[in-house]
C-alpha cells in the first residue's frame, strides 16, 4: 500500500470535482490496515464528510471505452466484472489523461488475500468456506475467453508493450474491485444517460433490478472493524438538500458520507463492510476481525474450544450447503424415483426464493431455514402442505431433523485436516498484539516498539487461516452440542 500519497490524491479529488470537509477529515496510515480516515476535529453526529458527483465514479458507465469499441465488442464483455475490468486497464493506460489518474496512481497494487498466496499457503484453508472461493482459475479463464480478444483487437488501446493488461495486471485490477468497489443499481447511471438523452424507450424497468459494482474514490478509503462503523456512504435521496458540500446541492447526483455518530478527535473513522465473517473477510480484503468475544458467547463454547484465547469474530458463520443436507437425508440406496422427488422439492424451494446454502452462527439457536429445509425433504406431509399450500414447512426442531443436522455438521466438520487444538497452537505462536485489529485511534497498542508489531507475511498468513478455522469449528462443534441436546431431551422425554 506504499503508493498511496494523500496530498496528491487530495488534490486531484478536489481538481476533479470531489468535496470533503477539511476542517475534520484527514488520511493517515494505521498499523496493519494500510491508509484510513481519521477525525483531526471532534466530529458530531450527520456531519457530511465527503461527497462524490456520479461523474467522478469509476464504472463503464462514466469511462469512455465503450465508445472506442464496436458495439458486438462491448456487448460481449458483459461479463462479471469484465467491462470495470477493461475499464481500469485502459484508464491505467491513459495516464495522466485519464480523468482518473490520481485515484488509479495511489491505488493499492499489493494485496494480501488468498487469491495471492501460493499454493501451499493456501492449503491451510482447506475444510473452510473460502476453500472453494477463490475462484483463481475461474478468473483466469475469464481473462482469456472474454478480455484478451479484445486487448488483442486494439493495440491503439492497449499497446503490446505496455503493463497495464497483463495477466498479473488484470488480477490487481480484480483485487481492487473485490476489497474496493460499492454495488449501486445501474439505473443510476443508464438514468443519468436517459435525462441527457431525452430517450426513455430503451430503459426497460429491468434496469432497475440490475446491481453492477462500480469504484467510488474516496468512499474505498475508509477501513472497517465489527460494529466499529461511524460513518455511511449515503446517496442523494437520503441526504437532506444542502447538507453536502456544506451548502448547496450540485445539478448532478452524488453520493455523500456522513458520520453516523459523533466522532472523538483522532478517532478512526470507519464505514461498515456489513460485519462479514472472517472467511468472507480474509477471501475480499485479506484480513480478519479479532475482539474480546463478549461473556454471552464464551459461555456457549468449551473451555477446550476457547483454549484461553478468548478471541474472535462475532459475526462468524459457515454455510452448510443445501446439496449436503440432501446426502445426510438419504436413507441407505435410494433409487432414481427418490432422487427425482426430492429434486422436485429442492426446485420448488429454490421458486420460492429461498437459499440452498445455510449459515450456522455463533448461537445456539439453528437456522430456521435449515430446520425447514430439512422437513422439506425428510417429510412428505410437509411437502405436500408446502405445495398445496405455498407455504414454507414449519421449523419445529425434532430428533430425525437433529440427526439431519447431526449428519452434517459431521460431514463438514470431516473436510478439515486438523483439529481446534492445532488451530489454537499456530494462532498462540503470535502474540495477540501482533496480529492487525482495531482500536479506537490506532490499530495496534502505541507502547509495542515498531520493530516487535514485524510479522513475517507467511506466519500472519498461517495465523489468519487458523483463525477462520478455529472460528468455523467453534461454531460446528456448537451446532453439533445444540442438535445432540435435542436428541437426547427427547430420549430422556421417552424414558
Ligand atoms: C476499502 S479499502 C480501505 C482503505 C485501505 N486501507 C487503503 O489503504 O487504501 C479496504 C482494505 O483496507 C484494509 N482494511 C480495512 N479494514 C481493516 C481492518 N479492520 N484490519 C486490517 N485491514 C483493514 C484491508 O487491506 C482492506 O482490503
Amino acid at each position: 500500500m506504499a503508493t498511496f500519497n494523500p496530498t496528491e490524491f487530495l488534490g486531484w479529488f478536489k481538481k476533479a470535482g470531489g468535496w470533503y470537509n477539511e476542517k475534520y477529515l484527514g488520511l493517515k496510515p494505521f498499523d496493519g490496515m494500510g491508509y484510513g480516515a481519521v477525525a483531526l476535529e471532534s466530529i458530531p453526529e450527520d456531519t457530511p464528510l465527503f461527497h462524490i458527483p456520479d461523474s467522478l465514479i469509476l464504472s463503464p458507465f462514466t469511462s469512455d471505452l465503450s465508445q472506442k469499441l464496436t458495439p458486438e465488442e462491448w456487448e460481449r464483455l458483459d461479463h462479471g466484472w469484465c467491462k470495470l475490468i477493461l475499464v481500469m486497464m485502459w484508464e491505467s493506460e491513459r495516464g495522466p489523461e485519464s480523468k482518473w489518474s490520481g485515484y488509479l496512481s495511489n491505488m493499492p497494487r499489493e494485496f494480501d488475500t488468498p487469491m495471492m498466496w501460493d499454493e501451499d499457503e493456501r492449503k491451510d484453508l482447506k475444510g473452510t468456506d473460502i476453500e472453494d472461493r477463490i475462484g483463481k482459475e475461474e478468473a483466469e479463464k475469464e481473462y482469456t475467453e472474454y478480455l484478451l480478444p479484445v486487448i488483442k483487437a486494439h493495440p491503439e488501446l492497449f499497446p503490446s508493450s505496455s503493463p497495464h493488461h497483463t495477466l498479473s495486471s488484470f488480477h490487481l485490477q480484480g483485487s481492487r474491485i473485490l476489497s474496493r468497489s460499492f454495488t449501486v443499481p445501474s439505473s443510476r447511471f443508464t438514468n443519468l444517460s436517459k435525462d441527457q438523452d431525452d430517450d426513455e424507450s430503451h430503459f426497460s424497468d429491468d434496469d432497475d433490478e440490475d446491481q453492477i459494482a462500480v469504484m467510488i474514490p474516496f468512499a474505498d478509503m475508509l477501513n472497517a472493524a465489527f460494529e466499529r462503523d461511524n460513518a455511511n456512504l449515503y446517496t442523494d435521496e437520503e441526504v437532506a438538500p444542502g447538507a453536502a458540500n456544506g451548502g448547496a446541492p450540485g445539478d448532478e447526483k452524488e453520493f455523500t458520507m456522513k458520520a453516523t455518530k459523533s466522532i472523538e478527535k483522532d478517532e478512526q473513522i470507519y464505514n461498515t463492510y456489513a460485519s462479514p465473517p472472517n472467511s468472507e473477510l480474509l477471501r475480499k480484503y485479506g484480513h480478519v476481525d479479532i475482539l474480546p468475544l463478549p461473556s454471552d458467547l464464551l459461555e456457549l463454547l468449551t473451555e477446550e474450544e476457547v483454549g484461553g484465547w478468548g478471541y474472535g469474530n462475532p459475526g462468524d458463520e459457515v454455510l452448510i450447503d443445501g446439496e449436503m443436507v440432501l446426502q445426510c437425508v438419504r436413507k441407505g440406496e435410494d433409487d432414481e424415483k427418490w432422487e427425482k422427488a426430492m429434486k422436485k422439492r429442492i426446485d420448488w424451494w429454490l421458486d420460492e426464493g429461498q437459499e440452498d446454502m445455510f449459515p450456522l452462527s455463533l448461537s445456539s439457536e439453528i437456522d430456521d431455514s435449515l430446520i425447514a429445509f430439512i422437513r422439506l425433504l425428510l417429510y412428505d406431509q410437509e411437502w405436500l402442505r408446502a405445495k398445496k399450500k405455498g407455504k414454507l414447512p414449519t421449523t419445529a426442531m425434532d430428533n430425525d431433523v437433529a440427526g439431519v443436522i447431526v449428519r452434517a455438521v459431521e460431514s463438514r466438520l470431516s473436510r478439515y485436516d486438523g483439529d481446534i487444538q492445532s488451530d489454537l497452537d499456530v494462532i498462540r505462536s503470535l502474540p495477540i498484539d501482533h496480529i492487525p485489529r482495531p482500536t479506537s485511534s490506532t490499530a495496534l497498542p502505541s507502547d509495542i516498539p515498531d520493530e516487535a508489531k514485524q510479522v513475517n507475511t507467511t506466519a500472519l498468513r498461517k495465523c489468519y487461516a487458523a483463525i477462520v478455522r478455529l472460528g468455523e469449528k467453534r461454531i460446528l462443534n456448537l451446532a453439533l452440542r445444540s442438535a445432540r441436546a435435542q436428541i437426547n431431551r427427547k430420549r430422556k422425554a421417552e424414558d
